[in-house]
C-alpha cells in the first residue's frame, strides 16, 4: 500500500475522491468535475478537480471503463494515460467518443480508473550488436497468417 498526496481543487468541492467499487477493484474510478457533451469523433481534457503527488518510484496509469467503451464508445485516447510522479497540475482525462451519438457527460459521471503501478528504472545502453534470439527480426504478424 502506497499513499498517494492528493489536493482538491476549488471546483472539485464536493465530488468523491477516487474510489475502488468493490473491494479487490484493481481501478479506482474518478468522476468528472464539469458537464459537457463529447460530439461523435470528438475528444477532450476533462478536468477531475484534483491534483495528486505520486511518490518517487510510481505512476498512476489512466485508463477506460470498459462499460463506457462497450455501450457508447466512450474510452481514453491516450490509454493508458501516465500521469508522471512529479505532475502537481490538474488530472485531467482525455476522453473520445467513438460513437454514433453524442455523449453527455454530468459532474459527478464516473469518466476513467486510475491505476497505481510502480516504475521500473532502466536505462538504454547502445551497443553494435544484440543477442541473437528464435525470433530475431520477425514481428508485425510474423508468427502467423492471423
Ligand atoms: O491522461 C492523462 C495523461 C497525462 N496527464 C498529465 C500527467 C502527466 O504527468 C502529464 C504529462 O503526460 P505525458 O507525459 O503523457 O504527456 P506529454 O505529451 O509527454 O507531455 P509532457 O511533455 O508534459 O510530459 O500530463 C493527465 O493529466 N492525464
Ligand atoms: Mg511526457
Amino acid at each position: 500500500m502506497i499513499a498517494i498526496q492528493l489536493r482538491r481543487l476549488p471546483h472539485g468541492t464536493g465530488l468523491p475522491l477516487p474510489a475502488r467499487a468493490t473491494a479487490d477493484a484493481a481501478g479506482m474510478d474518478i468522476v468528472a468535475a464539469e458537464d459537457l457533451v463529447l460530439a461523435p469523433g470528438a475528444w477532450a481534457a476533462v478536468p477531475t478537480g484534483f491534483a495528486i503527488a505520486i511518490p518517487p518510484g510510481y505512476e498512476v496509469q489512466v485508463r477506460p471503463r470498459s462499460g463506457l467503451a462497450f455501450k457508447h464508445g466512450v474510452t481514453c485516447l491516450n490509454t493508458p494515460g501516465t500521469i508522471d510522479a512529479d505532475y502537481r497540475g490538474e488530472v485531467k482525462i482525455i476522453l473520445i467518443n467513438h460513437g454514433p451519438a453524442p455523449f453527455p457527460i454530468t459532474r459527478g459521471d464516473r469518466i476513467a480508473q486510475l491505476v497505481p503501478a510502480a516504475v521500473q528504472p532502466a536505462e538504454f545502453v547502445e551497443g553494435d550488436t544484440l543477442d541473437e534470439t528464435a525470433r530475431g527480426t520477425g514481428g508485425f504478424g510474423s508468427t502467423g497468417t492471423r
